[in-house]
């Protein structure tokens, strides 16, 4: 039987980062991916989406500039997928030879668990390690509705090789309006069916409030408490029937409607390890109901948001741990996320509702007339929560949000004072340089 100290199954920013941290440490490691070396993240999420999206961000500022550049730009979409795929194809390459080269072994397969720290490969190998970590991520929810197999998945449309006239997407969380805006702008008449009335519902709901509208005016059609019954083939195109009767066509429909954790094959309930849709049980330090096996990253369900760098820090965590650098639990640090649309929206730290149950003190800022979104023609705000002098969350819409929001991000996290912040000196006219004003 082959043995190791650790064994690894998913190659994502969880997995990946664990084996080095593991490795570099004397540890003799072992990585299991069945699918795209390298992960969600790299492969089919965060990366070759925000290289599509910086693509679109550049018709936006010719749409924001209207008046000052002359001339009309297209989107050559099939070029922009090319330049994608190009840092895809080259992805789980570097992971392999990243992972090989630093002599951490690897196998292609989904290794079933025999025991309580064994696993076997298809092939009968039995493989065994003291100690194991599930780093396997989430897959998209499919739908079951009839005809549910015409839906495509977040992968289909990050994959598209033409954007179709006609587009709906089927949900409203990050991934169905990220997309979205990313279609519209592509030039596609795009339906967005939400089976309630609340989309994005871990974000602030001043900031939907007032990006819903603003998608609108661009061309998104939000048709909200619609839920899909059926979608049917019909020639070449897709005709979607809700449940309250209604029918349209459309040319492609991909459903975005959150996803569950990748647990299928691995025979967890034989290893002892208790799980549901939302992810792997764990405590305090990541570990599951079998004291051998850990998780980390979207798999586990440690109650914080399915974000690449939380995968990465819940990974560093386990490092320390499995190290004997550390016996405490895991704590977070606050944690920033965007939505990348146009515009973008992002926040972190303690939220309005939150505020008021507190009795913390909650600012509001336009910003459209300060110097530094002016020259941008960007319809900016932002909501500032402050407590004793520091500012303890923030939530911003804005072209830039998603980088703006970082410097919040340090400033909640460092407890920043008013004084720090004058005793920098930053470049100016920047949006940092305008720090000081939010406090
Ligand atoms: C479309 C999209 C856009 C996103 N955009 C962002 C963004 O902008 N910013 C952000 O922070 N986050 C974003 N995310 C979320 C981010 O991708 C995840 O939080 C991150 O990838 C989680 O990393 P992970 O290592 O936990 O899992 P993953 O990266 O999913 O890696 C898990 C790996 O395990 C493998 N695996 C699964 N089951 C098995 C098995 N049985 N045997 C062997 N291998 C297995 C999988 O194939 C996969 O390679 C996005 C996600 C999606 C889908
Ligand atoms: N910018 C980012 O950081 C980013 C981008 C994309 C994805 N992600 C990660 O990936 C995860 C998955 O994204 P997602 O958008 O699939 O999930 P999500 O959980 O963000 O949203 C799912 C949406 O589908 C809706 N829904 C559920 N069932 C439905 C039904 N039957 N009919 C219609 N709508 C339905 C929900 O109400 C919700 O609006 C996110 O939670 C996030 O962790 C992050």
């Amino acid at each position: 039987m082959l043995k190791y100290n650790v064994g690894i199954i998913g190659s994502g920013s969880a997995g990946t980062s664990a084996a080095y941290g593991l490795q570099s440490a004397g540890k003799s490691v072992a990585v299991f991916e069945d699918y795209i070396w390298g992960g969600t993240c790299a492969n089919m999420g965060c990366d070759p989406k925000k290289i599509i999206v910086n693509s679109i961000d550049v018709l936006r500022q010719a749409q924001l500039f209207q008046n000052e550049v002359i001339g009309k730009l297209a989107l050559n979409w099939e070029a922009v997928m090319a330049k994608k795929q190009k840092y895809v194809d080259a992805h789980p390459i570097r992971t392999l030879d990243g992972l090989e080269g630093a002599g951490i072994e690897t196998y292609h397969e989904t290794p079933r668990f025999i025991d309580a720290t064994t696993v076997e490969l298809a092939d009968g190998t039995q493989i065994q390690a003291d100690t194991w970590i599930l780093a396997t991520g989430k897959r998209p929810t499919r739908p079951t509705f009839s005809g549910a197999q015409l839906a495509g998945t977040s992968e289909d449309f990050l994959n598209l090789p033409q954007m179709p006239s006609d587009i709906t997407f089927i949900g409203g969380g990050y991934i169905a309006v990220e997309f979205a805006s990313i279609a519209q702008f592509a030039g596609a008449q795009v339906h967005l069916l939400q089976h309630n009335q609340q989309i994005l519902r871990n974000f602030e709901p001043w900031l939907v409030d007032k990006l819903v509208p603003r998608l609108t005016a661009q061309g998104i059609d939000f048709q909200f408490d619609t839920e899909v019954a059926s979608l049917t083939k019909q020639d070449n195109r897709i005709l979607v029937t809700t449940t309250d009767g209604r029918t349209f066509l459309t040319d492609t429909v991909i459903a975005a409607m959150g996803r569950h954790a990748a647990v299928e094959g691995l025979d967890l309930p034989t290893a002892g390890v208790e799980f549901d849709a939302k992810g792997i049980k764990v405590n305090g330090h990541l570990q599951s109901t079998n004291p051998h096996i850990f998780a980390a990253g979207d798999v586990a369900a440690s109650g914080v948001p399915n974000l690449t760098p939380v995968a990465g820090y819940e990974a560093r965590y386990l490092v320390s741990y499995l190290n004997g650098l550390t016996t405490d639990e895991i704590s977070y640090p606050a944690i920033s996320s965007a939505v990348y649309g146009h515009p973008r929206i992002a926040q972190v730290g303690v939220t309005t509702s939150e505020a008021q149950k507190r009795g913390y003190q909650v600012s509001d800022y336009d910003l459209r007339s300060w110097f530094n979104y002016m020259r941008l023609n960007d319809q900016a705000a932002a909501r500032i929560i402050k407590h004793e002098g520091k500012i303890v969350g923030a939530s911003v819409i804005s072209e830039q949000a998603d980088e703006i929001i970082n410097m919040f991000v340090t400033a909640i996290n460092d407890g920043t004072t008013a004084e720090q912040v004058a005793n920098q000196i930053m470049t100016y006219p920047t949006m940092e340089s305008d720090l000081g004003y939010f406090y």
